[in-house]
Protein backbone atom coordinates (compact mmCIF):
# COMPACT_ATOMS: atom_id res chain seq x y z
CA UNK A 1 0.00 0.00 0.00
CA UNK A 2 1.25 3.51 -1.02
CA UNK A 3 0.63 6.06 1.66
CA UNK A 4 -0.17 10.18 -0.24
CA UNK A 5 1.31 12.78 1.46
CA UNK A 6 -0.73 14.60 3.47
CA UNK A 7 -1.92 17.79 3.23
CA UNK A 8 -3.72 20.44 4.97
CA UNK A 9 -6.25 22.69 3.68
CA UNK A 10 -6.85 25.76 6.09
CA UNK A 11 -10.60 26.20 5.85
CA UNK A 12 -13.48 25.67 7.90
CA UNK A 13 -16.36 26.52 5.50
CA UNK A 14 -17.78 22.91 5.13
CA UNK A 15 -18.87 23.99 1.91
CA UNK A 16 -15.36 24.50 -0.09
CA UNK A 17 -14.41 21.54 1.90
CA UNK A 18 -17.13 19.10 0.16
CA UNK A 19 -15.50 20.33 -3.23
CA UNK A 20 -12.00 20.64 -2.59
CA UNK A 21 -12.19 17.17 -2.05
CA UNK A 22 -13.54 16.01 -4.72
CA UNK A 23 -11.45 18.36 -7.36
CA UNK A 24 -8.28 16.66 -5.29
CA UNK A 25 -9.59 13.36 -5.24
CA UNK A 26 -7.65 12.27 -8.12
CA UNK A 27 -4.46 13.97 -6.98
CA UNK A 28 -1.45 12.36 -5.08
CA UNK A 29 -2.39 14.04 -2.05
CA UNK A 30 -4.47 13.37 0.89
CA UNK A 31 -6.27 16.58 1.66
CA UNK A 32 -7.57 16.85 5.44
CA UNK A 33 -9.07 19.87 7.08
CA UNK A 34 -8.02 22.05 9.45
CA UNK A 35 -10.49 20.24 11.95
CA UNK A 36 -9.68 16.77 11.01
CA UNK A 37 -6.09 18.02 11.88
CA UNK A 38 -7.17 19.07 15.37
CA UNK A 39 -5.81 22.66 14.17
CA UNK A 40 -7.89 25.46 15.75
CA UNK A 41 -6.46 28.64 15.19
CA UNK A 42 -8.17 32.28 14.91
CA UNK A 43 -7.15 33.96 11.54
CA UNK A 44 -7.57 37.31 10.79
CA UNK A 45 -8.48 38.11 7.02
CA UNK A 46 -6.85 41.68 7.08
CA UNK A 47 -5.20 41.24 3.94
CA UNK A 48 -6.68 43.36 1.29
CA UNK A 49 -6.71 41.24 -2.28
CA UNK A 50 -7.66 37.44 -2.46
CA UNK A 51 -3.98 36.54 -3.03
CA UNK A 52 -3.37 38.31 0.22
CA UNK A 53 -5.77 36.58 2.19
CA UNK A 54 -4.99 33.13 0.99
CA UNK A 55 -1.99 33.35 1.64
CA UNK A 56 -2.47 34.81 5.27
CA UNK A 57 -4.68 31.89 5.87
CA UNK A 58 -2.17 29.45 4.89
CA UNK A 59 0.83 30.70 6.59
CA UNK A 60 -1.00 30.70 9.71
CA UNK A 61 -1.65 27.04 9.86
CA UNK A 62 1.96 26.60 8.44
CA UNK A 63 3.28 27.69 11.57
CA UNK A 64 1.58 24.59 13.38
CA UNK A 65 1.87 21.82 10.48
CA UNK A 66 4.56 20.32 9.27
CA UNK A 67 3.55 19.42 5.60
CA UNK A 68 1.64 21.55 2.51
CA UNK A 69 -0.50 23.73 3.42
CA UNK A 70 -3.17 25.47 1.07
CA UNK A 71 -5.61 27.86 1.88
CA UNK A 72 -9.00 29.25 -0.44
CA UNK A 73 -9.84 32.96 0.06
CA UNK A 74 -13.19 33.38 -2.59
CA UNK A 75 -15.98 35.99 -3.25
CA UNK A 76 -19.00 37.33 -5.31
CA UNK A 77 -17.71 40.50 -7.42
CA UNK A 78 -20.67 42.48 -8.85
CA UNK A 79 -19.79 44.78 -11.26
CA UNK A 80 -22.73 47.48 -10.40
CA UNK A 81 -21.88 47.55 -7.01
CA UNK A 82 -17.91 48.45 -8.07
CA UNK A 83 -16.89 44.80 -7.65
CA UNK A 84 -18.12 44.36 -3.78
CA UNK A 85 -18.81 42.30 -1.78
CA UNK A 86 -15.54 40.65 -3.26
CA UNK A 87 -12.82 39.94 -0.53
CA UNK A 88 -15.68 41.04 2.17
CA UNK A 89 -18.24 38.27 0.77
CA UNK A 90 -18.35 36.19 3.93
CA UNK A 91 -18.64 39.62 5.99
CA UNK A 92 -20.97 41.28 4.08
CA UNK A 93 -24.17 42.25 5.80
CA UNK A 94 -22.20 40.49 8.88
CA UNK A 95 -20.55 36.92 9.43
CA UNK A 96 -23.46 35.36 10.88
CA UNK A 97 -26.16 36.95 8.78
CA UNK A 98 -27.72 33.74 6.60
CA UNK A 99 -27.18 33.86 3.12
CA UNK A 100 -30.98 33.88 2.12
CA UNK A 101 -30.85 38.18 4.11
CA UNK A 102 -27.25 38.00 2.43
CA UNK A 103 -28.41 37.23 -1.19
CA UNK A 104 -31.71 39.24 -0.47
CA UNK A 105 -29.06 42.29 0.16
CA UNK A 106 -27.67 41.98 -3.17
CA UNK A 107 -30.84 41.55 -5.28
CA UNK A 108 -32.49 44.34 -3.68
CA UNK A 109 -28.83 46.26 -4.57
CA UNK A 110 -29.63 45.41 -8.12
CA UNK A 111 -33.64 46.29 -8.23
CA UNK A 112 -34.69 47.46 -11.66
CA UNK A 113 -31.51 46.99 -12.93
CA UNK A 114 -31.27 45.54 -16.14
CA UNK A 115 -30.00 42.92 -17.43
CA UNK A 116 -27.14 43.54 -19.11
CA UNK A 117 -25.90 45.64 -16.06
CA UNK A 118 -25.88 42.67 -13.64
CA UNK A 119 -22.59 40.64 -14.70
CA UNK A 120 -20.38 39.48 -11.84
CA UNK A 121 -17.86 36.97 -11.25
CA UNK A 122 -17.02 34.14 -8.51
CA UNK A 123 -13.32 34.52 -7.58
CA UNK A 124 -10.88 32.16 -5.96
CA UNK A 125 -7.53 32.14 -5.06
CA UNK A 126 -5.53 29.40 -3.62
CA UNK A 127 -2.38 29.96 -1.37
CA UNK A 128 -0.08 26.75 -1.11
CA UNK A 129 2.96 27.57 2.18
CA UNK A 130 5.47 24.87 2.13
CA UNK A 131 7.12 23.45 5.13
CA UNK A 132 10.43 25.29 3.64
CA UNK A 133 8.41 28.85 3.15
CA UNK A 134 8.16 28.87 -0.60
CA UNK A 135 4.63 30.48 -1.41
CA UNK A 136 2.74 29.90 -4.43
CA UNK A 137 -0.69 31.00 -5.55
CA UNK A 138 -3.50 30.47 -8.57
CA UNK A 139 -6.68 31.90 -9.95
CA UNK A 140 -9.20 31.10 -11.14
CA UNK A 141 -12.87 32.88 -11.98
CA UNK A 142 -16.52 32.20 -13.66
CA UNK A 143 -18.57 34.70 -15.11
CA UNK A 144 -22.19 35.05 -14.83
CA UNK A 145 -25.09 37.41 -13.55
CA UNK A 146 -27.09 37.69 -10.58
CA UNK A 147 -30.61 37.09 -10.99
CA UNK A 148 -34.16 38.44 -9.25
CA UNK A 149 -34.30 35.14 -7.16
CA UNK A 150 -32.54 32.37 -5.38
CA UNK A 151 -32.85 29.41 -7.72
CA UNK A 152 -31.25 26.16 -6.38
CA UNK A 153 -30.56 24.15 -3.41
CA UNK A 154 -27.09 22.68 -4.42
CA UNK A 155 -24.05 24.73 -3.57
CA UNK A 156 -23.10 27.24 -0.43
CA UNK A 157 -23.22 30.93 -0.34
CA UNK A 158 -24.30 32.80 -3.06
CA UNK A 159 -24.68 30.17 -5.38
CA UNK A 160 -28.46 30.59 -6.05
CA UNK A 161 -28.15 34.24 -7.03
CA UNK A 162 -25.74 33.21 -9.46
CA UNK A 163 -26.51 32.28 -13.01
CA UNK A 164 -24.14 30.77 -15.47
CA UNK A 165 -25.95 31.78 -18.89
CA UNK A 166 -24.17 29.11 -20.55
CA UNK A 167 -25.81 26.56 -18.52
CA UNK A 168 -28.98 27.97 -18.25
CA UNK A 169 -28.70 27.68 -14.54
CA UNK A 170 -27.06 29.33 -11.67
CA UNK A 171 -24.28 27.16 -9.82
CA UNK A 172 -26.80 26.04 -7.07
CA UNK A 173 -29.17 24.27 -9.83
CA UNK A 174 -25.90 22.51 -11.31
CA UNK A 175 -24.75 19.36 -10.01
CA UNK A 176 -21.43 19.66 -7.59
CA UNK A 177 -19.46 17.70 -10.48
CA UNK A 178 -20.49 20.15 -13.46
CA UNK A 179 -19.82 22.69 -10.64
CA UNK A 180 -16.40 21.46 -10.14
CA UNK A 181 -15.40 21.45 -13.96
CA UNK A 182 -16.47 24.81 -14.35
CA UNK A 183 -15.55 26.92 -11.41
CA UNK A 184 -13.54 29.84 -9.71
CA UNK A 185 -12.56 26.67 -7.17
CA UNK A 186 -12.12 24.28 -10.03
CA UNK A 187 -9.89 25.99 -12.17
CA UNK A 188 -7.86 27.88 -9.26
CA UNK A 189 -7.41 24.04 -7.35
CA UNK A 190 -6.46 22.46 -10.57
CA UNK A 191 -3.99 25.23 -11.62
CA UNK A 192 -2.43 24.61 -8.17
CA UNK A 193 -2.20 20.77 -8.59
CA UNK A 194 -0.05 21.64 -11.62
CA UNK A 195 2.11 23.85 -9.55
CA UNK A 196 2.50 21.09 -6.76
CA UNK A 197 3.66 18.79 -9.49
CA UNK A 198 6.19 21.06 -11.08
CA UNK A 199 7.97 22.31 -8.08
CA UNK A 200 8.21 18.01 -7.22
CA UNK A 201 10.09 17.33 -11.19
O1 LIG B 1 -18.46 28.64 -4.86
C1 LIG B 1 -19.06 29.52 -4.21
N1 LIG B 1 -20.40 29.59 -4.19
C2 LIG B 1 -21.06 30.51 -3.48
N2 LIG B 1 -20.47 31.42 -2.68
C3 LIG B 1 -19.11 31.37 -2.67
C4 LIG B 1 -18.37 30.46 -3.41
N3 LIG B 1 -17.07 30.64 -3.19
C5 LIG B 1 -17.00 31.66 -2.34
N4 LIG B 1 -18.23 32.10 -2.02
C6 LIG B 1 -18.56 33.17 -1.08
C7 LIG B 1 -18.97 32.60 0.25
C8 LIG B 1 -18.32 33.52 1.23
O2 LIG B 1 -19.19 34.62 1.45
C9 LIG B 1 -17.09 34.04 0.51
C10 LIG B 1 -15.85 33.25 0.85
O3 LIG B 1 -15.24 33.85 1.97
P1 LIG B 1 -13.88 33.21 2.54
O4 LIG B 1 -13.34 34.08 3.59
O5 LIG B 1 -12.99 32.86 1.39
O6 LIG B 1 -14.37 31.81 3.13
P2 LIG B 1 -15.01 31.46 4.54
O7 LIG B 1 -14.83 32.58 5.50
O8 LIG B 1 -16.39 30.97 4.32
O9 LIG B 1 -14.15 30.21 4.99
P3 LIG B 1 -12.55 30.16 5.24
O10 LIG B 1 -12.05 31.58 5.26
O11 LIG B 1 -12.38 29.45 6.55
O12 LIG B 1 -11.98 29.36 4.11
O13 LIG B 1 -17.39 33.93 -0.87
MG1 LIG C 1 -13.05 33.56 5.66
Amino acid sequence: MTTKEKIIFATKNTGKIKEINEIMADSPYEVISMEDAGIHVTIIEDGTSFEENAIIKAKKVSEVAHCIVLADDSGLEVDYMDKKPGIYSARFGGEDTPYAIKNKMIIDHLENVSEALRTARFVCVIAAVFPDGDIRTSRGTIEGRIIEEERGQNGFGYDPIFYVPEYNCTTAEMDRALKNRISHRGKALRSMKEQLEERKS
